[in-house]
């Protein structure tokens, strides 16, 4: 569902959630008013606010949040003119009353994401979430990890179940160039006319902006991303750069690129703490296939028993963890710890 027919694609922001992994779960009303205030009005269509775990995150295992999301949510829906809001939720972190609240706060977009291989478990939200008449978009996320016909199946589960657009998540930032395209290619060629298809990005080989504009070529209609590559890792594919590459080829997105230049450099660069790097850890995350969103936790244990944090990350990727495994990240650096 493009944001209006004289677009080519949609674009979501996904700063004040993926970013919220970056922020430590931080974020605070006033930083959602005036990110949204510029995203808006720079025309990004749809902007998504949650815990960056999504509903119900803020928890021991992932980070307490300073403010509650669904306060957060508020703020966003009260601020924006044109956009509308999303929330993501993985079910089992977040439940259905969630939902309920967040559509009662006046959110529209659905996300539910499930690792790749487990989209079974988001049945029943989305029959919910299209009950309430909700939009809905559906994460694959890990998608490096299984081939193309693997995730067009699991895609078919999630649009049999009532969702609008599946998204092939990056979330390690480990795909790479015809990696994208090709799984793009099987998605679409799966659900043709009954649900759209979309890539979310990360940064972690530096390929956000090549692997969205392969994904667009291979006919994703939804592309994401988050000004100043706000988010887990190395960051999302940035978005004022995606909106530049995006005006040179030709392919209208609606957004205003030079207002999102200042946008991401007035606005939202001084709400992070830090720039959202391509350095040791992030890169090694991309090459080992590891979930962006353990950056922390890992550099966490790493400081904590004085071990190497690439290391770690080099053992989660040969294990394979996925999300809610966080967790085992601290076993790996007291192994490693042991053996020093
Ligand atoms: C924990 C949810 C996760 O951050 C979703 C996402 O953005 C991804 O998998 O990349
Ligand atoms: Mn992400």
């Amino acid at each position: 569902m493009p944001y209006s027919a004289d677009l080519d694609i949609r674009v979501t922001d996904s700063c004040l959630r993926d970013g919220s992994h970056a922020k430590q779960h931080q974020f605070t009303v006033e930083h959602v008013r005036s990110i949204v205030a510029a995203l808006d009005e720079a025309g990004v269509p749809v902007i998504e606010v949650t815990h960056g775990d999504g509903l119900g995150g803020s928890s021991f295992n992932y980070g307490f949040s300073h403010t509650p999301e669904q306060e957060l949510i508020k703020a966003a829906v009260a601020t924006a003119r044109r956009a509308k809001i999303a929330f993501l939720m993985l079910p089992g972190v977040g439940v259905k009353d969630d939902i309920r609240e967040a559509a009662d706060n006046g959110a529209s977009i659905c996300r539910i994401a499930t690792h790749c291989t487990e989209a079974d478990v988001s049945i029943q939200h989305f029959g919910l979430a299209r009950e309430l008449g909700l939009e809905t978009v559906g994460f694959l996320m890990m998608s490096h990890s299984q081939p193309p016909e693997v995730l067009a199946e699991q895609a078919r589960i999630m649009a049999d179940a009532g969702c609008q657009c599946v998204y092939v998540v990056d979330s390690a930032g480990a795909l790479i160039m015809e990696q994208t395209s090709d799984r793009i290619a099987a998605l679409v060629a799966e659900l043709g006319d009954d649900a759209q298809v979309g890539f979310h990005g990360h940064e972690n080989l530096g390929l956000g902006v090549a692997n969205s504009i392969l994904a667009v070529r291979a006919g994703a209609k939804q592309i994401d991303g988050s000004v100043r590559r706000f988010g887990a890792g190395a960051g999302n594919t940035p978005l004022e750069a995606f909106a530049a590459v995006t005006d040179k080829l030709g392919i209208r997105t609606g957004i205003d690129t030079l207002k999102i230049i200042d946008a991401a450099e007035d606005v939202v660069r001084p709400i992070m703490d830090g720039e959202c790097l391509l350095d040791r850890l992030t890169l090694t995350m991309g090459y080992a296939g590891v979930y962006s969103s353990f950056l922390k936790h890992a550099d966490r244990q790493a400081r904590k028993y004085g071990v190497s944090g690439a290391e770690i990350l080099m053992e989660a990727g040969r294990r394979k963890l996925i999300g809610g495994q966080e967790d085992q990240l601290i076993e790996i650096a007291v192994a490693l710890a042991a053996k020093k």
